[in-house]
Order: C-alpha cells, then structure tokens, then sequence
C-alpha cells in the first residue's frame, strides 16, 4: 500500500514542534507526507533581534519570513509536499492572549480575515479539495482544545474534522473531486508520563527554568494526556536530530537557547524522539504489550 498522511496545523512551527519526528520517519522510509498550514504565523513573536522589523506592529512581514523558515524546516524533515490552506496569505495569524489560568485564548478584538473568524465551510472546502487530492489514509492534527488554547489551534481541529466528514460525502462538492473517506484521524498529544518523567530529570539536574514554574509532581493539567487515553506512540529517536534542526529553523519563534532545547540530551531525546497520538477515528491496528500502536498505518496493510 503507497501510505499517504496528511497532517493540519495552525502555523509554521506546529508542525515541527508536534510531530517533528514523526514526519522525517515516514519521509524517510517513503511515506507521502503533505503538511497543510493554514496560517503564515503573521502575529508571532520574533525572537531575533536583527529581523524585530518583521513584526506585525512594525512592517508586518514577519508573515513573508515564516514561509521560508517553513521551507527550511521542510528540508530538515524531508518532507517536499507541504501547502497553505486556500494559497499563502487566504487566512491571518489571529493572533493570542494568555488567560490567566495559563492557557491561551483569543484576544478582545480578532481582526477581520483571520483564521479565527473565517468562514468554517469555505475554509474546509479548501481542505476538501486537498484530502480528495492527496488521499490520505492518516491525518493528523490538534484536539477540540488545540492543545493548548490557541484560537488557529482550535479552528484547525475545527475544519480538520470537518473536512474529514464532507470530503467522504459524495454529493458535497463534487466540483472538488472524488469523495475520498480518511481510514484514521489522530489527535497529537503529550503524554502525561513522559512529561512529568522529562520535569523530574531536568529539576533534578538543578534546571528550574525549563516549563518554569511547573512541578512535576503536580496536576499537570491541560498540558497534557493521560496515558489511558494515549492509542499511539511513534518511536522516533532516530530523528530527533532532524526534528531539532526543523525547530531552529522557526528561529523567530524557538530561541535555540529556550525550553525546547534547554532539556539535556538524554531527556531531550526521550521527550524529542518519542510523539503519542489519540487515535479518534478508524479501528486501532495491532498494539504492544501497553495497549499502543507502535505504528499509525497499523492495521491498514
Ligand atoms: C507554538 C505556537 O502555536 N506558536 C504561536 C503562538 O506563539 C506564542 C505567542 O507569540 C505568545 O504571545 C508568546 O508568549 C508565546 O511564547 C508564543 O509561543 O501564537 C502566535 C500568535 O498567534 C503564533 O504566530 C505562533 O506560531
Ligand atoms: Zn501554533
């Protein structure tokens, strides 16, 4: 079987930071993997001093730039198919606020013809036309929350699952190819464990500014994924070099010298190399002796 994925984020740095590794693996052992973005990451932060001018409050090019720190990130994974949702620029960054229980959320004012206030069907006929185009039998992308709040997190979930419906629908839009029903959708997710196992070396290596302020022993909330709800682990430590150049490569937005790569090495290849997955729809292919599938095509031969 050609495996064909398709995964769905909200801005260029999600894709890396989530399913980095992932994504290099199957390239690498000839999987078709298509990235769609459905953002230019307009309203970022820009963390390099020198391109501060990009910035949306001053020449409002940061947008311009993250398609090439894209690209290169790209190149990193060796993943050659990767598109915006309705062509560059259809729908803007919205932008975010924190909210003050730690999550992000939407700002008061979210400007006209951004991703959060887009229109949910014409944005997920764009996507309908890419699933019917690419056929994927996985797709990926964010849960009902956006993982963390981010209101393009959530729209992406949004038209994601949507598209999923109407591109297996027949008599909807024909105009935009045959109807094609994705086998398995996933959610990506932090494992719970893993995270509070990745907290404890680095507290214990005397590292307090790492996820500042988060114990280890607590409630780690939101943030992540209880393992009972984990269907999917892809081991991808052979990639996480691959991974971690993808990530430098958003430098706006992942200083070099910030969370993501403060973890020391043995911990940033345990939590870098390994990504877990809510499998939420299709049947769960074989599993190991925990309960998860080792592979997303599993089942799929
Ligand atoms: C990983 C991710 O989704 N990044 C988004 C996010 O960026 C955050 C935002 O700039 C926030 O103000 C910062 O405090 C935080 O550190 C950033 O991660 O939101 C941006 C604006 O919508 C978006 O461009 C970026 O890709
Ligand atoms: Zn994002």
């Amino acid at each position: 079987m050609e495996q064909r994925m398709l995964l769905v984020h909200a801005h260029p740095d999600d894709e890396s930071i989530n399913q980095g590794a992932t994504m290099a693996k199957y390239a690498a052992r000839g999987t078709q993997v298509t990235l769609v973005t459905c953002t230019l990451g307009e309203e970022g932060e820009v963390l390099v001093p020198g391109l501060a001018h990009l910035a949306s409050d001053k020449e409002d090019r940061l947008g311009e730039h993250r398609i090439t720190e894209l690209a290169n990130a790209m190149k990193e994974l060796g993943v050659t198919d990767h598109r915006f949702l309705g062509g560059a620029g259809t729908y803007r960054d919205s932008g975010m606020v924190w909210h003050e229980s730690g999550h992000a959320t939407a700002g008061e004012d979210v400007k006209e013809g951004t991703f959060w206030r887009a229109d949910l069907l014409e944005a997920t006929a764009h996507l309908v036309e890419i699933v019917r185009e690419v056929r994927p039998q996985v797709l990926v992308t964010y849960d009902q929350f956006g993982n963390y709040g981010h209101p393009d997190h959530i729209q992406a979930h949004r038209v994601a699952t949507y598209a999923v419906s109407l591109a297996a629908a027949r008599s909807f839009r024909p105009d935009l190819g045959p109807a094609w029903d994705v086998a398995k959708v996933y959610w990506g997710a932090m494992s719970e464990t893993r995270m509070r196992e990745g907290l404890r070396k680095l507290r214990a290596a005397g590292d307090t500014t790492t996820f500042e302020g988060m114990d280890p022993e607590d409630d780690l909330g939101w943030w992540v994924t209880s393992d009972e709800f984990l269907d999917a682990e892809v081991d991808a430590n052979d990639f996480v070099a691959a991974k971690l150049a993808a990530m430098r490569a958003h430098e706006t937005q992942i200083a070099v010298d910030g969370p993501f790569f403060a973890l020391s090495n043995n911990v940033g290849n345990e939590v870098w190399g390994t990504e877990y997955y809510r499998l939420v729809k299709g049947t769960k292919g074989p599993v190991d002796e925990r309960g998860l599938e080792t592979d997303l095509f599993a089942g799929l031969e």
